[in-house]
C-alpha cells in the first residue's frame, strides 16, 4: 500500500485576478477552491493515474471537512486524524505573476501525533510512505526524520519538503527526495540556477544519505541522481496554467512508474509528464494528458566529465 502523509494540508484558494490594485475593493475574476496540501495532492494525482493510497495525516475544523468530503468524492481513500482548530487556507493570487499566502495551522498535540505513529506501525515491507510538505510549527521539524527511522525495514520512503525538516530527513537515508531548486540551494546556502548545479547539490544531498534525488527546474527541465547515473528530462512545450501541485504531481508519477515497472528512468520520465500536465491544466492532470505528453520527454545521461564528489 501507499500512504500519503500530510502534516499540513490546505484549502487552497486559487484567485485569478488580472487587474489587482491594492488599497482598494477588487472583485476576483475566477476563483477555485481545493484540497490542497503536497501529501493529499500526490494521493489524488496517484488516484488519476489509477493508484490507490491512504491519505494521512491531520485536518480540523470546517477547512478540515470540506478537505476530507473533497477528497472522499474524488474516490480517496483517507484516514485522518481530526485535531482542534480549523485547516489552513492557502492564497494563491494569479496576477500575471503567482503570489502565495500561507495560512497558519492548527496546533497539533503530541497525542494527535502519537496516533500517527501508531498508524504507520501498521506498515508491512513492500509499501511505500510518502511524507510531503511543510511541518505545522508545533510539531518538532524532527517528525519526518523520526518516521523513517520508526519505518520497518522494506518500507520504501519518498519525502518532499524544505529547509530544516529536509535537512534532518535525507540523513534518515530515503528512498527519493525531490526538492526544486530553489530548495536545494536553501539547503546549501546557495543559488541553484543551471543543470550543472543541480548535479553538483543533488550529488550532496545523495552524499548526506537519500539514495535518489529530483531536482525539478520547473520550465528548465529535470535532473534525477541515482545510484545507475545521472539523467536529464526535458520538460514538454505548453501554456502554463496552473503551477500549484506541479511538483506534488511528478511525485506521484514518479511513484506510479516505479512501482509498475521499478524503472528509475522511465518513473521519472513519467513524474515529469505529470507535473507538466498538471501545470498546463487549471486543475491537476488526467491520466490521457500525462500519456500524451510522456512522448515529448527525453530522458538522457548527463555527462559530468566523470568528475568526483568533492
Ligand atoms: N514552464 C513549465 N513548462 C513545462 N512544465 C513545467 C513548467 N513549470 C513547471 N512545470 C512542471 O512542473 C514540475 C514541477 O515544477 P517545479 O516548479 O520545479 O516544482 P514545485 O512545483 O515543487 O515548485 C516540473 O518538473 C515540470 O514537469
Ligand atoms: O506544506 P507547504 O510546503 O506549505 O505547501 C503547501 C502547498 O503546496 C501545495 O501542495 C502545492 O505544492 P507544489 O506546487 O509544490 O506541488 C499546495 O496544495 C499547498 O497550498
Amino acid at each position: 500500500m501507499i500512504y500519503t502523509i500530510t502534516l499540513n494540508p490546505s484549502v487552497d484558494y486559487i484567485v485569478q485576478l488580472d487587474n489587482l490594485k491594492t488599497g482598494l475593493v477588487n472583485t476576483v475574476d475566477a476563483e477555485t477552491k481545493m484540497a490542497g496540501g503536497k501529501g493529499v495532492n500526490v494521493s489524488r494525482v496517484l488516484n488519476r493515474l489509477g493508484h490507490q493510497s491512504i491519505a494521512l495525516g491531520f485536518v480540523g475544523g470546517f477547512t478540515g471537512q470540506f478537505i476530507e468530503k473533497s477528497l472522499i468524492d474524488e474516490g480517496l481513500t483517507t484516514k485522518f486524524i481530526h485535531v482542534e482548530g480549523d485547516t489552513r487556507i492557502n492564497i494563491k493570487l494569479k496576477n500575471g505573476e503567482e503570489t502565495e499566502i500561507n495560512g497558519l495551522s492548527p496546533t497539533i498535540s503530541e497525542e494527535n501525533v502519537d496516533k500517527l505513529f501508531e498508524q504507520l506501525s501498521q506498515t508491512v515491507p513492500g509499501d511505500v510512505v510518502v511524507l510531503a510538505g511543510s511541518v505545522p510549527k508545533s510539531i518538532n521539524h524532527s517528525i519526518y526524520s523520526r518516521i523513517l527511522n520508526s519505518l520497518p525495514q522494506g518500507v520504501q520512503a519518498i519525502v518532499d519538503t524544505k529547509g530544516k525538516a529536509l535537512e534532518e530527513t535525507v540523513k534518515a537515508k530515503p528512498f527519493l527526495v525531490k526538492p526544486n531548486h530553489h530548495e536545494l540551494g536553501d539547503l546549501f546556502g546557495v543559488k541553484v540556477t543551471t543543470v550543472e548545479d543541480a548535479v553538483t547539490y543533488g550529488k550532496k544531498v545523495q552524499a548526506l544519505g537519500a539514495e535518489n534525488v529530483i531536482v525539478s527546474m520547473a520550465g528548465d527541465g529535470a535532473v534525477i541522481l541515482t545510484k545507475e547515473g545521472i539523467f536529464l528530462g526535458n520538460v514538454p512545450v505548453g501554456h502554463v496554467k496552473n503551477s500549484v501541485g506541479a511538483g506534488d504531481s511528478v511525485v506521484a508519477g514518479f511513484l506510479s512508474t516505479y512501482i509498475e515497472t521499478g524503472n528509475l528512468k522511465e518513473a521519472f520520465q513519467l513524474g515529469i509528464a505529470a507535473g507538466s500536465a498538471s501545470a498546463f491544466s487549471t486543475g491537476f492532470c488526467t491520466e490521457e494528458e500525462v500519456q500524451s505528453l510522456r512522448k515529448q520527454i527525453a530522458v538522457k545521461p548527463y555527462d559530468d566529465g566523470g568528475g568526483q564528489e568533492e
